[in-house]
């Protein structure tokens, strides 16, 4: 009796639904695909839970288990436990539920998106208009919980950026200026348009719309499904309804919109028109919000009181009090029942869900037209990522001058304590010594600096690598081009300015074997850098690792230790360090056959050779041999942090067993009742 009412409501909801939409949908939907949505099934009945019918994307998942499997343990910790549901075009549905009750994770899920992590499986149905297998990247837009976005540049920047990079190569730039326009105006950004995003020191759009643009970035290429990632965390009230009621728009404009949510204020309760309420993994609701689910809700004894808001009272329900034992035994066995009614309900209407595969009719050009393809080429995203941290350095004023300040600071404070030095005996320590702060200074500028760079994108990056605008190289090679005017250059300035202030050796053979030996150093330094930066998780790890990474190299250099006191277990570094190379090169060049004077006060007198050979003990070191090593050095470090960033890249779980094309018939109507693992899982929660 009580599930034939709730159903009726469904019906009504959902035909006025329908009602409303058909028309404001035929002229203006962003939708590219052409799928067919029915409005009845197989038996002329009304599709539960159906917004209208058109075009879109319909999603169904049945008996997701997302679990964590501890093989020492033998446990599994199931994240989420056999979750049904589906959502249609024109539909906004939000997946609500305590902190850690897995909205995120039934979010990654349904977007393609869950982390892959040791020991971790996920087994279930999934389709998207009837299909498994479907390439979600492809087809769906996922919007981040944290807008990573870069600071310093515009909101249309930031959008052009995006519009060049997963708008179809063939589309004139003007065209795609006109999407980014579109979209602007679409998501009401007009004002802000030409405003930089911003961060805490610069001042910037503000965070609804900061947003707002994380939302555009992901519409850009029209997908007809739009994942959201809590979509109001972190903003006030009435930012968050504006965010909010973006996405009730895109959902009425033909779209399938899904996002995960906390605790929303009414207004924005009664922008939804599906709710799926989880609690410990496990569904309670799923299904229309409003007055249905509040019918629910009090139909199991548990109605919203009055003038109180339904999604609060919804969660005080569903959620575990931990604040006293006798608390959490009642809350735990509440939720429990709660849980268990909800399954009992689901397995009665599971004859009547989910469209028939053979009514949904998924035409090949959604994988394509929908696509954020990514581009192929290395040129262009190449060219736009140079372009864009360009853009962002430049922009960054203070940082700039700060680097080039250091500079200047250092070369006056160098120049002038080894101010045009003699070729005399005296001159022969103090030689030495600017030749190694020279090979330490840069190892440490190039190194140090560029440590950080990747670490402060990543999350961007990361962002949009697993949209597929990308691949590794054009992204590593375009951080690395940027480090030539921004780093390279400056030191290598800096370096020659040193060379004639210090009076080091005349004769331009030995004045370009200087320079390269420095070019080449500051290369390996670079190429350290970011082999650094590719391995380092967080932009805070790396002013702590770089600088012992570097002193480290520093104390195999041959300056600090000499080479047959070294201890057998960590002689092996010298062999690495570039600092050692590039000293032995440039004392060699500096010292090999030169003269040196020498007075009667001197107690000994070297001259060049004798002073390489007893005091420095470089003896036999060749010069071409040491850049070799570097050359060598700088391609190694290189192709080891361009695999690190491909190794780090953004993979996510497949479905273990969502391959529909060996489910039979019966299954295929009827996706519920597919058998998953989840049967045979212990529920540690
Ligand atoms: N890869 C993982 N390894 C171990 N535990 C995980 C993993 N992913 C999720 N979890 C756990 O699963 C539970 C659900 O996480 P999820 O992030 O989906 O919850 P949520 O409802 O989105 O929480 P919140 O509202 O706090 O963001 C949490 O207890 C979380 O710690």
């Amino acid at each position: 009796m009580e599930s034939e009412n709730s159903s009726e409501a469904q019906v009504s909801l959902a035909l006025q639904a329908n009602a409303e939409d058909t028309t404001a949908s035929e002229d203006k939907a962003l939708s590219l695909v052409a799928v067919e949505i029915p409005e009845t099934g197989p038996e002329g009945d009304t599709l539960p839970h159906q917004g209208a019918p058109g075009k879109g994307i319909n999603l169904q998942w049945s008996n997701l288990v997302y679990t964590i499997e501890d093989p020492q343990k033998k446990t599994s910790r199931c994240i989420l436990d056999n979750v049904s549901g589906e959502v249609y075009p024109k539909q906004l549905l939000a997946l609500m539920g305590p902190s850690g009750s897995g909205k995120t994770s039934l979010l990654n899920s349904l977007a393609g998106r869950v982390p892959q992590t040791k020991n971790a499986v996920l087994t279930g149905t999934h389709l998207v208009n009837g299909n498994s297998g479907v390439n979600m990247s492809k087809v769906s837009a996922y919007v981040l919980q944290d807008d990573a976005l870069f600071a310093l540049s515009t909101v249309f920047e930031t959008l052009m950026f995006t519009a060049q990079l997963r708008l179809p190569g063939d589309l004139s730039v003007k065209a795609k200026e006109e999407r980014v326009m579109e979209v602007i105006t679409e998501l009401n950004l007009i004002e802000a348009t030409h405003t930089s995003i911003g961060n805490d020191r610069v001042r910037g759009v503000s965070g609804g719309e900061r947003k707002r643009v994380s939302i555009g970035t992901e519409l850009l290429h029209k997908p007809s499904l739009i994942f959201c990632d809590e979509p109001t965390s972190g903003l006030d009230s009435f930012q968050a309804q504006n965010v909010m009621g973006t996405l009730k728009e895109l959902a009425s404009r033909g779209n399938t919109v899904v996002c995960s949510i906390h605790q929303p204020r009414s207004s924005i309760y009664n922008m939804l028109d599906l709710i799926v309420l989880l609690a410990q993994g496990g569904v309670v609701y799923n299904g229309l919000a409003g007055e249905e689910c509040e019918v629910y809700f009090a139909a199991i004894g548990y109605p919203v009181p009055k003038g109180f808001n339904p999604a609060d009272h919804f969660l005080d329900v569903i959620c575990v009090d931990h604040r006293t034992e006798e608390s959490s035994s009642q809350s735990k066995a509440r939720v429990e029942t709660l849980l268990t009614r909800h399954a009992q309900s689901a397995d009665d209407s599971a004859s009547k869900s989910l469209i028939p595969q053979s009514s949904c009719k998924l035409v090949n050009a959604m994988l394509t037209s929908t696509a954020g393809a990514g581009h192929s080429s290395f040129l262009i995203p190449f060219m736009l990522l140079v372009r864009r941290s360009w853009r962002e350095q430049m922009r960054d004023f203070v940082a700039l001058c700060m680097k080039y300040l250091m500079n200047v600071f250092f070369t006056a404070v160098f120049g002038i304590v080894y101010w045009r030095m003699a070729f005399d005996q005296v001159s022969l320590q103090n030689r030495t010594g600017i030749l190694f702060f020279q090979a330490m200074n840069q190892a440490f500028g190039s190194t140090i600096g560029i440590s950080q760079v990747i670490p402060r994108q990543l999350q961007i990056v990361w962002r949009e690598r697993a949209s597929n605008m990308y691949n590794v190289l054009p992204y590593y090679c375009a951080t690395m081009f940027i480090t030539i005017p921004l780093e390279f250059l400056p030191q290598i300035v800096y370096t020659l300015v040193i060379y004639f202030m210090t009076n080091l050796r005349n004769g331009w053979d030995h004045f370009f074997i200087y320079l390269g030996v420095m070019v080449l150093e500051n290369f390996v330094g670079i190429s350290v850098g970011l082999l650094l930066s590719a391995s380092l998780p967080s932009v805070e790890m790396a002013p702590n690792i770089a600088p012992a990474i570097v002193i480290l190299f520093l104390m195999f250099s041959g300056y600090f230790l000499n080479e047959e006191s070294l201890p057998d277990v960590l002689g092996w570094l010298k062999y690495i360090s570039f600092i050692l190379y590039s000293f032995q090169a440039l004392c060699v060049n500096e010292f090999k056959d030169a003269k040196f004077s020498c007075s009667s006060e001197d107690q000994v007198c070297y001259d060049g050779n004798t002073w390489l050979e007893s005091y420095l003990k470089f003896g036999e070191v060749k010069i071409y041999e040491n850049c070799i090593i570097l050359a060598g050095m700088m391609v190694g470090w290189n192709i080891l942090a361009v695999s690190v960033l491909q190794f780090n890249r953004p993979r996510f779980l497949n479905f273990q067993n969502a391959d529909s094309s060996k489910l039979s018939p019966t299954e295929l109507k009827n996706p519920v009742a597919v058998k998953t693992s989840g049967d045979i899982l212990n529920f540690v929660n």
